[in-house]
């Protein structure tokens, strides 16, 4: 039954503008545009095929992404891909690369901390991939402390050279991506040591492997960290392992924007901010953001086709099956990770502005909105990976069995992602950095410095502490300012107890340390507060198309009221609202959900997603599900034959040995 789309009726339901809700979510026509190309140019480019990649051993999966990321190359060179057309296309083809890290960590890595001249001396060498490049932080015993790592770059007044050197075991480097196998060269983090001071942490761009034979330089001592969780998944990347034996590199190596040390062993600090050279972090927090609602929509288009197409119970005189969707218990699991993967796509898109904005600002030697990006990059990157990280999951259990299929796609989906919950930087010790960034806040409440930006609402403190929550009816938790303010009052509420306890300590730290699960909970309300009101600003632009508006408002109704539900508590014990207004609050929740319900399906289409970039049975447009499910089980090498190998070496034995135990 080819081309019959088994969603059509679904489809017909649909109260607004897909076309129109396509450019709100790509960002624009333009990018639209380009994302459709570059989606479809992957899709179609057999290349780029990934169904067989989870049946791959690691040496094929390996060879298979060296394969693919050198053909992307090659394509982006010959189509003479603009760095955004390129960016896209990399997204597309969906597999973790070496690539990643090089374009990804290294080149910002340089462009940041790297002086004028020695970007000048190595951007195009790395723009060209004449090097390869990937970013060497963590270590065996250290990765969140980055203080604490152990390598030391010790420098030789005689020779002009920095040792780098690994004093310890735990002081191996150990995860960077693109490190095991492939790189060239790698920016290190190490101790700086002059005349036998230490003088922090610095990045340090150092050769790894010959540039003639890819064999690793002498002294150095590079390999893979082994397999990783899950099958194909992360393990197409070659996270690595490396040490050092005393490896001499010239002066003019060190990454020097931040501090320059000078031919004679001194150290000179710049003007610019010491936190500088964790700038790299915050740019790729900022990316991982944007990516999380990616992930998100993804698991979620596949749930939602799939809860429409399955049907279980409740046929009534031999009719259908009801579908899954219909379920208000579906719904209420469904339909917030849906309206999640739009409030995350928004946000992110204001983050990314932000982080252009503290750019500019840092380029004409303005540091002052670096902590509030710190604490937004920090904070947003650990609730939008977490809750995504989640939602993949519960999206596979949202499909039932079929769910736990490879070929439904969320099992690799789960494994490539959950390591962000991790990667640049552990989850709840970046909501510490959040939680650190509001104690100053409110410490500094009443010193004749208003907060601004995203902090702004503390400067309302006085009023947040006292108001009371004026809904009546369900209706009520309709007004933005209603629920605005329901969000603000319980983040300075949660934040000033906490400060308020804090103050009971003598020492700030122990106080810190034995309050940090109450901390991270003000910091999750706080990043939580960010993501309902951006959806809010969002929804004051001007947004064109037949219904379009409606859907995102209902979309941002879902967003916040599931939150208001989910963490009632905070709410409750902070008395800003009374039992009955979360009451109501869950009523207005279950009405949005009837209005989400006839538009399910096209507000998954409207994420543009091509079945290739799907890679799943149980997602496809059609949704014709069971055939492909059934043409798929036949695909798989155990089909190959009817008697499996080994019948003769080990079933046919136990079969005998069970008759004879029989006959006895
Ligand atoms: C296949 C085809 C390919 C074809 C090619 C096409 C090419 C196209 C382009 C492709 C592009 C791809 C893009 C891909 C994107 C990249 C993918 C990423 C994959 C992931 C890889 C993972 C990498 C890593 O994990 S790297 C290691 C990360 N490590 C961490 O994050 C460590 C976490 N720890 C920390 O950040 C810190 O140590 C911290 C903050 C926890 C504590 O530090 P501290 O010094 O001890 O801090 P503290 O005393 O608390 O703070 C001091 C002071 O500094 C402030 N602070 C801290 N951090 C920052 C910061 N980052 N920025 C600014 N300020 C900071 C802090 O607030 C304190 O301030 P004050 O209170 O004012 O003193
Ligand atoms: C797939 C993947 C790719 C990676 N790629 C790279 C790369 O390219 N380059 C690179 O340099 N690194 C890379 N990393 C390393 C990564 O950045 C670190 O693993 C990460 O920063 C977490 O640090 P950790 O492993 O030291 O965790 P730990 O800090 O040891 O965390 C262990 C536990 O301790 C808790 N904990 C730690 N400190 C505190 C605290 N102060 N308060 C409360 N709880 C705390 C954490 O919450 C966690 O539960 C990668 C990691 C992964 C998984």
């Amino acid at each position: 039954m080819e081309g019959v789309d088994y969603l059509a009726d679904e489809r017909k339901k649909t109260e607004f503008d897909v076309e129109e809700m396509k450019i709100v979510w790509a960002g624009s026509r333009h990018t639209f545009e380009v994302s459709d190309r570059m989606a479809k140019l992957v899709a179609n480019d057999p290349v780029f095929r990934k169904d067989d990649r989870v049946m791959l051993a690691r040496k094929d999966l390996f060879k298979n992404t060296l394969r693919k990321a050198t053909y992307a190359w090659k394509r982006i060179n010959e189509l003479r891909l603009s760095e955004e057309e390129a960016s896209k296309l990399r997204s597309f083809v969906d597999e973790p690369a070496f690539t990643d890290l090089h374009w990804g960590m290294f080149v910002p890595a340089i462009k940041g901390q790297g002086t004028d001249e020695q970007q000048k001396k190595w951007l195009p060498l790395a723009y060209k991939m004449q090097i390869i490049g990937c970013y060497a932080q963590t270590e065996l015993g250290h990765g969140s402390n980055v203080q604490g790592l152990e390598t030391t770059a010790t420098f030789d007044p005689q020779t002009d050279e920095f040792v780098i050197h690994s004093p310890t075991l735990t002081s191996s480097k150990w995860w960077p991506g693109g490190l095991g196998k492939v790189s060239t060269h790698g920016v290190v983090y190490a101790r700086l040591i002059l005349d036998g001071q230490e003088h922090g942490i610095h990045g340090f761009i150092v050769q790894l492997r010959s540039l003639e034979d890819h064999r690793p330089l002498p002294g150095i001592t590079v390999a893979d960290i082994g397999m990783k969780f899950g099958s194909g998944a992360y393990n197409t990347m070659d996270n690595g392992l490396l040490r050092f034996d005393h490896v001499r590199i010239p002066r003019d190596q060190m990454l020097m924007r931040v501090s320059q040390v000078t031919r004679d062993g001194k150290i000179v600090q710049s003007d610019v901010p010491r936190q500088l050279v964790y700038g790299t972090m915050v740019y790729v927090r900022q990316t991982i953001v944007q990516d999380a609602s990616i992930a998100l929509s993804r698991a979620v288009c596949i749930a939602t086709r799939y809860s429409a197409v399955r049907r279980q119970f409740g046929s009534s005189n031999g009719g259908p099956e009801t579908q899954v969707i219909d379920y208000k218990t579906q719904q209420s699991r469904l339909f917030p990770l849906l309206a999640s993967a739009y409030a995350f796509r928004f946000v992110g898109e204001w983050l990314k502005w932000l982080y252009t904005d503290v750019t500019q600002r840092l380029q004409a030697n303005d540091f002052s909105t670096l902590p509030e990006a710190h604490a937004c990059t920090a904070g947003l990157k650990s609730l939008t990976t977490s809750v995504t990280a989640d939602g993949i999951e519960e999206s596979r259990k949202l499909c039932g069995g079929h769910g736990y299929l490879a070929s439904s796609g969320l099992p690799e989906l789960f494994a490539v992602y959950v390591p962000a919950c991790t990667y640049e930087g552990d989850n709840t010790v970046l909501m510490l950095q959040v939680a650190r960034f509001l104690m100053k806040t409110v410490s500094q409440l009443g010193s004749g410095k208003p907060p601004v930006g995203t902090i702004s609402y503390m400067g309302r403190i006085e009023q947040l502490m006292q108001c009371r929550c004026a809904v009546k009816k369900a209706g009520d938790w309709l007004n933005p300012n209603a629920v605005l303010e329901a969000f603000e009052a319980r983040a300075a509420r949660m934040s000033v107890s906490c400060a308020q306890k804090l103050s009971k300590f003598s020492n700030p730290e122990e106080g810190f340390a034995e309050l940090s699960a109450d901390l991270v909970e003000a910091a999750v309300a706080h990043c939580q507060l960010i993501v309902v009101s951006k959806f809010f600003e969002k929804l004051q632009q001007d947004i064109p198309g037949k219904g379009v508006k409606r859907q995102l408002e209902v979309l941002c109704g879902v967003y916040s009221l599931h939150l208001l539900h989910k963490h009632q508590g905070d709410f409750l014990a902070t008395s800003y609202i009374t039992p009955k207004q979360a009451s109501l609050a869950n009523d207005q929740l279950r009405e949005l959900y009837s209005q989400v319900r006839p538009n399910a399906i096209a507000l998954v289409d409207a994420f543009n997603y091509t079945d290739h970039y799907l890679g799943s049975i149980l997602g496809c447009y059609d949704g014709n599900v069971y055939p492909k499910l059934y043409e798929a089980a036949w695909r798989d090498p155990l089909n190959d034959s009817v008697i499996p190998d080994g019948y003769e070496q080990y079933i046919r034995p136990l079969l005998k040995q069970q008759l004879r135990v029989a006959k006895l």
